[in-house]
């Protein structure tokens, strides 16, 4: 089984090590050299390139290629890049946390080469190597079957955590409302936090309470392992900023919710509280405040 990763940063480099260890033999190209020879030198079935078109000339045909990269230009260009190289037969899976109509669109103008396509989400960050990845990707039948004996060694195991979810587009659609979900739980995790923090009263000890919800509890999770852990050594969060970027999935459940008329308030909430972490409700704060003072008169806090 051979196979190309293209990209080797925190998921792709993870990813190669664990098709790497499960019997594949990995074709690597990162634009970092450090990176790319490290990994050479930790995994007996990896092979690290130089460029792009040296990695192809040397897989064997049908080629498989998996892109890890980040969605947008830089997977653009890849795309650009590899319908140059690749030949008819080849497959290409994506595995960005892309947006599904991209990849529609990705599928279709590989069709017209005769390149095969499939979009893959790919949950499990940083743990994956260790616990597996979950994985959820769509894409033609026969695309899809070349493809699953490597989503079985990126698996949990052969028999779950991964399914073909339908036609090209429907893997990313399901990994954009998998993150959709995400920002909900995150979210309610922070609130329910913050206010057992706020009741001075009562003095909660908060590392206790989130690890004694781990177990058997109905908000036992995932999610809440990694808050019990990081609790386990700082509640106080006193050397972070309260400010959390956004990388698309959130903005795109978002967007398609109010295309299909399905109503999300949770994910809308919890995409502009991350909007409001930066500051960008500022201004709107600032005109409540004033509106306030013209109406009623009452004290303007002033810098
Ligand atoms: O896919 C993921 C987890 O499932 C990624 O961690 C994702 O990038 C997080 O999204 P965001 O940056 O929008 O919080």
């Amino acid at each position: 089984m051979n196979i190309a990763m293209i990209g080797l940063g925190k998921m792709g480099g993870n990813m190669a090590r664990r098709l790497a260890r499960g019997g594949a033999n990995v074709f690597g190209f990162d634009v970092s050299a450090e990176t790319r020879e490290g990994l050479a030198k930790e995994e007996a079935n990896f092979r690290a390139f130089a460029s792009v078109p040296e990695l192809i000339a040397a897989l064997p045909t049908p080629r498989v290629v998996w892109l890890m990269l980040p969605s947008g230009d830089i997977s653009e260009a890849a795309f650009a890049e590899m319908k140059t190289l690749l030949a008819p037969g080849d497959l290409i899976i994506d595995g960005a946390n892309a947006m599904y109509k991209d990849s529609q669109r990705h599928a279709a103008e590989l069709a017209e080469l005769n390149i095969k396509f499939v979009d893959a989400g790919v949950s499990g960050g940083v743990w994956g190597l260790q616990n597996g990845y979950c994985l959820m990707f769509g894409g033609d039948k026969d695309a899809a079957e070349i493809a699953t004996p490597f989503m079985k060694i990126l698996a949990p195991d052969a028999s779950r955590g991964w399914t073909h979810t339908g036609p090209a587009g429907s893997g990313h659609y399901t990994k954009m409302l998998h993150n959709g979900i995400e920002y909900g739980m995150m979210q309610a995790f922070a609130e329910g936090f913050a206010m057992l923090k706020a009741k001075k009263e009562f003095d909660l000890d908060v590392a206790e309470i989130a690890e004694t919800w781990r177990h058997s509890s109905v908000v036992r999770s995932w999610l809440l392992d990694l808050v019990a852990e990081s609790f386990s050594h700082d509640v106080e969060l006193a050397d972070l900023n309260a400010y959390v970027p956004d990388s698309g999935e959130g903005r795109w459940s978002v967007l398609e919710s109010v295309e299909l008329g399905v109503p999300a308030p949770v994910m809308a909430t919890s995409l502009y509280a991350r909007f409001a972490s930066r500051g960008n409700d500022d201004y709107a704060m600032k005109m409540l405040s004033l509106m306030r003072n013209a109406f009623g008169g009452h004290a303007m806090s002033k810098k």
